[in-house]
Order: structure tokens, then sequence, then C-alpha cells
């Protein structure tokens, strides 16, 4: 068993990403700039919008956070968004979800320009990654992406099963798995709670990808020898030993899994590391009109 570290290869990124934003400005360049919008202060959404402007920080790049209670309106929300559209010191922009119910998300997500949707929410971003063509991918799975190209993991002809089908995780997940390139041309089995046979189905994956949000949901009977196991799931568990009365956790049973595996990624530690560097990595892109003109 070997660890996918997301703590090693976050480091590499962002050492990578400060070096080309050094080289930015050193030729007189503009400084990228990178946006979040938080509304609320509920769950963990300040947490990791706050590690997100750090990262920026850290590697020379800018950042601003524009916050609203919670009871902001969706138009005033939208007002905000089509503000940092308009402003061309802006390259990134993110609005961190979940948003409060009165606010249709996908409404606001479609009002971000497709040019500066680092996240890869909007329609058009979605629908560019389906066709293959150059858009900016979801942040988490471009981050598995990552990790998988960095390990150099194996991936052509190999069964990819993914559990959950969220449109930011689960969905574009399936689809990059199955796109003709690497990492890639895998078979893809995409799977939710209405699947029959799930243990069967995972039992025959050669990469599982869990992202279900069900803390510790697979367990070693579900799981081959020998495979690559991807745990996106991040939740909170009360648990009176931790000082914070709380534990995080994955989907995946760490503990007895992992001695199956041939790569598993840890939580704390793994893909949550990865998303921060990839939103990083299309802010870059978008300053330098990498992917639109
Ligand atoms: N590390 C990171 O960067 C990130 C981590 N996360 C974490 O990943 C997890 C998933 O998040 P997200 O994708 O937003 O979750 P959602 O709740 O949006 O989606 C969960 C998906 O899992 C499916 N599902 C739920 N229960 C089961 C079950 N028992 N068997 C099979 N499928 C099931 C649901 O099926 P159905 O569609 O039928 O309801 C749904 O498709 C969470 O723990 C979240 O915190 C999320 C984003 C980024
Ligand atoms: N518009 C939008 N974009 C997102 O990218 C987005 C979002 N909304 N809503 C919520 C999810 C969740 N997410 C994470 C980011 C970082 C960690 C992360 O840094 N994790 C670390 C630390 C975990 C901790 O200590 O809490 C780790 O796993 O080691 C996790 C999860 C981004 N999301």
């Amino acid at each position: 068993m070997q660890l996918l570290d997301g703590k090693v290869l976050s480091q590499q990124i962002k050492q990578e990403l400060a070096a080309e934003v050094a080289e930015i400005k050193s030729q007189g360049g503009k400084t990228p700039h990178l946006v979040a919008i938080l509304v609320g202060t509920a769950g963990r959404s300040e947490t990791y919008v706050a590690s997100k402007m750090k990262s920026c920080e850290e590697i020379g790049m800018a950042s601003t956070l524009i916050r609203f209670d919670d009871t902001v309106s969706e138009a005033e929300l939208i007002d905000a968004v089509q503000a940092v559209n308009a402003n061309p010191d802006m390259d990134g922009l993110i609005v961190q979800l979940p948003l409060p119910a009165h606010i249709s998300a996908d409404k606001v997500m479609e009002t971000i320009d497709p040019a500066k949707d680092v996240d890869g929410f909007h329609p058009i971003n979605i629908g560019r990654m389906a066709k293959g063509l150059p858009a900016y991918i979801s942040a988490t799975p471009q981050g598995i992406l990552e990790m998988l190209q960095r390990y150099q993991i194996e991936t052509a002809g190999k069964h990819c099963v993914v559990v959950g089908r969220s449109q930011i995780v689960g969905l574009p997940m399936s689809i990059l798995m199955q796109r003709n390139t690497y990492p890639g041309n895998c078979t893809v089995t995409m799977t939710h709670s209405r699947t029959q046979n799930l243990p069967e189905i995972c039992r025959s994956a050669d990469i599982l990808i869990a992202a279900l949000g069900r803390p510790e949901f697979i367990t070693a009977d579900m799981v081959k020898e020998g495979a690559v196991v991807i745990d996106v799931g991040l939740e909170r568990v009360p648990d009176p030993s931790k000082k914070s009365g709380f534990a995080l956790k994955g989907d995946v049973k760490f503990d007895e899994v992992a001695p199956k595996t041939s790569f598993i990624t840890p939580v704390p530690g793994g893909v949550g590391l990865m998303t921060i560097c990839s939103l990083m990595q299309n802010t870059l892109k978008s300053a330098r009109k990498e992917v639109y003109h």
C-alpha cells in the first residue's frame, strides 16, 4: 500500500505555482487574483475559504473575500458576481457552496463568466469538459487527475467505479475518467443511492472513487485486492477524545481498507488539499488566458 499524499503533492504544486507567479510579476505582468464569495458563516465553509485565501497568499497571488450575511437576496448576490465579471483585475471567482435555501445555486453559477469560473461549475465549462474542449475542470476532479498523474498510476483499460453523482464531484469525475486521454481511458461505472449490488460493483473496481458523504461507508469487503482507492468524503463525526469534539472521516474505512490497496488517499491530507491547488492552477490559467482568449 502506498499513500497518495496530498500534503506532499500540494506543497510541490504550490512551489511550482509560486515560481510561475514570481515570473509573471518579474516581467511586469499583473498579479493573478482569486475572488471568493462566502454567504453566511454556517458549517465548514468559512474554514475552507480561509484556507483557499491563505494558499493564494503563500504563492504570491492576490485574493479577495467578499462576505454576505445569509439573509442576502439572490439579486444582491448576482450583482456581486456581475461586478467581479466586469473587473479586469479579477481572474477567478468561486461562490462557496452550499448557499442558503432561498438562493438558486444554479442561477448564481450561470451568472459567473465562464472565463472566470475557476471552480468549473458553469454549464459551459461542464459541457466543454465533456466534449474534451479547453475548459475549467471542477476543482476536486481535477485535483484527483493530478494525483493519478503525479503518481503515474496506470488508468487505460481499467474499471473505474465512481460512487456518487453530484454535479461538483461524481458526475464530472465519471466523465473525465472515460475520456480518451491520460489519466482516463477507463471503463467507468457511475453509481448512486439507487444502485443495486453496490458492494459487488465496488469489488470489481480497479480504481474506486468514493464521493458519497457517508463516513466510513466503504469497507474492506467492498474493495478488490490491489485496487486504487480515492476517498473524496470529508465529514465531521463526534469524537469525545478530540479537543474539538469531532474527528474528520472520509467515505472509506481507512484502517481496514488500506492494507488491501495498491494506492489510497488519506483523509485529511488527501483530495481536499488537491482541490485548493486546482483552484489556484485555474486562476493562473485564467490570468494567462490559456482556456478562453
Ligand atoms: N475533498 C474535497 O475537496 C471535497 C470533498 N467533498 C466531500 O465529498 C462528499 C460528497 O460530496 P458531494 O459530492 O458534494 O455530495 P452530495 O451529497 O451532493 O452527493 C452525494 C452522492 O452520493 C450518493 N449517495 C448517497 N448515499 C449513497 C449510498 N448509500 N450509496 C450510494 N450512493 C450514495 C448520492 O446519491 P443520489 O444522487 O441518489 O442522492 C449522491 O449522488 C462529502 O463528504 C463532501 O464533504 C465534496 C467536495 C469537495
Ligand atoms: N464553490 C465551491 N468550491 C469548492 O471547491 C467547494 C465548495 N464550493 N464547497 C465545499 C467543497 C469542499 N471543499 C474542500 C476544500 C478544501 C478541503 C481541505 O483543505 N481539506 C483538508 C483539510 C481538512 C480539514 O482540516 O478540515 C484535507 O482534507 O486535508 C476540503 C474540502 C471545497 N469545496
